[in-house]
């Protein structure tokens, strides 16, 4: 992909389909649970990560919360806009997991609107509105206190489609052995498998 002006942007191109919602995805209402124990966004045993909960909406939708907590600052009293930026990219990840579809992020475009403080509850909403090949063009919004609070950050993403060899070429062995071992099914199939 090439660096600069020409690096193609976060439109879907005209023949884009809608997002398909998988057979087996989680009921709207489901929560997803952690697709990884070590996880920054989701992982239980991640002491300072953000241990986002997520629960699956209608369509290829999730809503999600995070709380900010000390660990998560950038300012004083405020959260990281680097940590902000996780939170929006972990929920829109959880996207590709209603598609069955294993990918990951390609570009992440944020909007900081208005300060997260620490303590403050993120609410946040994403949806998926095409995919072309293997490209997942996604939105997501955070509000403040609530899902109808005021609005404090918002990304378009696009996520690449991947096979499993993205993980095990890349990613170091031991971690990757694992999390293959983990007895929950559903972790390694998220973690590894593409759609049946
Ligand atoms: C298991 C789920 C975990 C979820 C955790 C939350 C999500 C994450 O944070 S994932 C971690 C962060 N992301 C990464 O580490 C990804 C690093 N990047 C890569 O591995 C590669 O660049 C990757 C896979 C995105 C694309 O590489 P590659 O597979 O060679 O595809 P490539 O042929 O370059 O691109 C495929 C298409 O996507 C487009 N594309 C790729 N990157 C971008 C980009 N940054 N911006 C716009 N378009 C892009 C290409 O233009 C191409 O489009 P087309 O098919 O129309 O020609």
């Amino acid at each position: 992909m090439p660096p600069g002006p020409e690096r193609p942007g976060l439109t879907p191109p005209p023949d884009a389909a809608a997002p398909v919602r998988h057979r087996d995805a989680p009921a709207p209402g489901e929560l997803l649970g952690s697709h990884y124990d070590q996880c920054f966004g989701c992982g239980e045993d991640q002491a300072h990560g953000l241990h986002l909960v997520t629960t699956a909406g209608e369509g290829v939708s999730v809503t999600a919360e995070f709380t900010v907590r000390p660990a998560h600052q950038g300012a004083p009293g405020l959260a990281h806009g680097g940590v902000l930026a996780s939170a929006l990219d972990e929920t829109l990840g959880s996207l590709n997991w209603l598609l069955r579809t294993i990918a990951v992020t390609g570009r992440l475009e944020t909007d900081y609107v208005r300060p997260v403080p620490v303590g403050a509850t993120l609410h946040l909403a994403a949806r998926c509105h095409a995919v072309a090949g293997r490209k997942i063009f996604s939105t997501a919004e955070g509000r403040i206190g609530g899902p109808d609070g005021p609005l404090a950050v918002r990304a378009d993403a696009l996520f690449v489609e991947v096979k499993v060899d993205h993980f095990t070429t890349h990613g170091r062995p031991d971690e990757i052995r694992a999390a293959m071992a983990d007895p929950d099914q559903d972790k390694v199939t998220r973690a590894f498998e593409v759609n049946p």
